[in-house]
């Protein structure tokens, strides 16, 4: 995933696997790929997600509801992965991976054909054991840098990820902002000066003009979420939802300027 878009600022769509059903999900993810997805973050939904604002809390608790384990979505994307062309990152808190076993579980995404890992809380001093774990089943380790990260940690954390960094952009839960916090043209500038892999940016964004901004301020990739998320779960009916999830998707990849 090193190489996100090469010639277009990349499009990181998040979606929450089982909701409403996992076979919608698996149906999101190939309009979602043939839309021109560079990435897709699929989320394992979570008890206690405590990174996440009401709108994907919600979507994690409709899919707990409809019994969606880790199980059941690695299964699903066994499924469907052969038939993406773009890289798949699962998303998972870090309790049900210590549930399961570090290794087990890396062992199991890598032969579902998951390219990439990311695990929102998980403390920097663990990351790296994961790291090695992960990078011995070939599965790339994306961290997470925050605006409230001190600089010698964001260098870790730069060094230390893999495929890209994720810069989260704002303070607090995911979910839709207005505004794109200006902080992140700094930011964006101070990471480049330390790393040259890629940098995708989240939180907060959902329109042709947020992700506008954030490319021009240099950013490799704009993760997507809550917003996508919303396409589905504020349809009458699931088949209405992959519509409004595909008509969004095509708006926004047609607002990512080319680099
Ligand atoms: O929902 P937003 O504001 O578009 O942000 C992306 C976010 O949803 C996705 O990357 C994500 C889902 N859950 C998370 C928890 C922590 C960090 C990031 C995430």
């Amino acid at each position: 995933m090193s190489d996100l878009g090469n010639f277009q600022t990349a499009f990181i769509p998040f979606i929450t696997a089982g909701d409403p059903d996992l076979e919608t999900t698996s149906k999101a993810l190939r309009i979602l790929d043939s839309c021109g997805s560079d990435v897709i973050e699929v989320g394992v939904p979570y008890s206690d997600p405590l990174a996440d604002g009401p709108v994907i809390q919600a979507s994690a608790t409709r899919a707990l509801k409809k019994g969606t384990t880790l199980d059941s979505v690695i299964g699903m994307l066994k499924e469907v992965i052969p038939e993406l062309s773009c890289p798949i990152v699962l998303f998972t808190y870090y309790n049900p991976i210590l549930k399961r076993g570090v290794r087990n579980l890396m062992a199991t995404i890598r032969q579902a054909g998951v390219n990439g890992l990311v695990v929102p809380d998980l403390p920097l001093e663990e990351a790296l054991f994961l790291r090695s774990e992960a990078i011995m089943h070939n599965i790339e380790l994306v961290l997470l840098t925050t605006p409230t990260t001190p600089k010698e940690r964001m260098v870790e954390i730069a060094k230390a990820s893999e495929g890209f960094l994720y810069l989260v952009s704002a303070v607090g839960v995911t979910g839709t902002r207005s505004n794109v916090d200006l902080r992140v043209e700094h930011l964006l500038r101070e990471i480049k000066k330390v790393t040259d892999k890629p940098v995708a940016v989240g939180f907060g964004v959902s329109t042709p003009e947020h992700v506008k901004q954030i490319a021009g301020w240099g950013a490799d990739g704009v993760i997507i979420g809550s917003a996508i998320v919303r396409q589905l779960c504020e349809a009458a009916t699931p088949e209405e939802g992959l519509k409004r999830l595909e008509e969004y998707t095509r708006n926004i990849k047609a607002a990512m300027p080319l680099r």
